[in-house]
């Protein structure tokens, strides 16, 4: 059995205001039909049922790229204190600190303070999107990378981190690579990035302010433009603000709906090229605020998991999945990967994609990209080039 999240005390600390959530929206959208993986089924002494959880994993997987997880291990309260806790810094880190700590992605990473002022360190235009990202470094100098404000509570969110990484992703895993019908540790072991809490991924503090008048007008309803997650898998906890949508299996944007408590996990680029396009890496955005939480402050927390940054990723040809079934390249970052690996060209490193794509910044209106937009089967796409491998991200 999975031992439950065990976090440390709070007694001693400084009072720290309960974060509310905002009341769900009461508007009938066009929610996509997400399946839900119950986590701990994985330790059933039942073995259908848990044949029946890799199987479901699968679908998921195949059909959406993303999925609900729920009964992972952290309680409603557990998690409310992480909310409370990343409200807790947006509400109280010094102005100070968002200078010293300001980020800067040309470097490859997203660590520290993004103002909300575009995704550059430099100001750019008015987004509304504040985030403190902890990387590595900011686990391990706890002195000088993080905002006074949260120092006092750094090992709660560290122990949060540790059990998400080494608990609740290497279970996930686990069923993924059942899935591609491998070992159980095939993807921890061999995909997986590790040391510190969050190994070379990162754990994100994201705020989204309302965008409202002239600034709402100008973005055109959206806050973070169609992409893929270039890591393993993410996990983000589902949030009563709805503006997360994904690129469905019907070719629409589609919006996903509120499920307290569980995360939303999507898989990422480096699943899709491993599992030979038989896992998705799903395209997603965020939007607007429906009607009635248009003054609602949205608070985002996410964990972004990481492969190994010096591979180059090939499909797990051993897969006996793959064996049988043989590649899927209908869309998206395989295919793409496949075209070079057949020409005999290298792909790029797991750190060179993720640090380009970070350093570059992907967050450029479609009409401003160097590809600009192409229309494919009456669907636009924005085109994009990175290290010889062409991204196409539906507008
Ligand atoms: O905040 C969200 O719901 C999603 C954010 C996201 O897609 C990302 O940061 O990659
Ligand atoms: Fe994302």
């Amino acid at each position: 059995m999975a031992a439950s999240f065990a976090p440390p005390p709070t007694d001693g600390k400084p009072a720290v205001l309960e974060w509310t959530p905002p009341e769900a929206t009461k508007l009938d959208l066009d929610w996509v039909n997400l399946h839900t993986i119950e986590l701990s089924l994985l330790d059933s002494p039942d073995p259908q049922v848990v044949s029946d959880l890799v199987q479901l994993t699968k679908t998921a997987i195949k059909e959406d790229g993303f999925l609900y997880l729920t009964n992972y291990g952290v309680s409603l309260d557990q998690m409310q204190r992480q909310f409370d806790l990343a409200q807790y810094l947006h509400r109280n880190i010094s102005e100070d600190d968002k200078e010293r700590l300001l980020w800067d992605p040309k470097s490859g990473l997203f660590a520290g303070w993004k103002r909300r002022v575009g995704w550059k360190r430099e100001a750019g235009e008015f987004d509304g999107i504040e985030q403190f990202n902890f990387y590595r470094q900011e686990f391990e100098d706890l002195e000088d990378r993080l905002p006074d404000c949260i120092k006092p509570f750094m090992d709660e969110i560290t122990a949060f981190c540790e059990y998400l990484t080494n608990s609740v992703n290497r279970r996930l895993l686990v069923l993924l690579s059942r899935a591609l019908e491998l070992h159980d540790d095939y993807l921890w072991n061999h995909v997986q990035s590790h040391g510190g809490p969050v190994g070379d991924g990162y754990f994100r503090h994201a705020l989204f302010y309302p965008l409202l008048g002239d600034d709402k007008d100008r973005r055109k309803g959206v806050r973070m433009y169609g992409h893929t997650d270039y890591g393993i898998t993410t996990l983000l906890f589902s949030v009563p603000v709805t503006a997360l949508h994904i690129w469905s299996r019907d070719k629409r944007w589609q919006p996903v709906k509120y499920n307290p408590g569980a995360l939303v996990v999507n898989i990422g680029e480096a699943l899709e090229i491993i599992s030979g396009g038989q896992f998705k890496a799903t395209l997603h955005k965020v939007t607007d605020t429906p009607t009635d939480q248009e003054h609602c402050e949205r608070l985002s927390l996410v964990l972004f998991n990481a492969s190994v940054g010096d591979m180059r990723l090939a499909p797990a040809v051993e897969s006996p999945l793959l064996q049988r079934e043989g590649f899927v390249q209908e869309q998206g970052i395989f295919k793409q990967y496949k075209r070079l690996i057949d020409a005999g060209v290298p792909v790029p490193t797991n750190r060179q994609w993720r640090e380009i794509q970070i350093s570059t910044n992907q967050q450029i209106a479609p009409e401003k990209r160097p590809g600009g937009i192409r229309e494919i089967d009456g669907v636009k796409y924005a085109a994009d080039r990175f290290l010889g491998v062409d991204v196409l991200l539906p507008v």
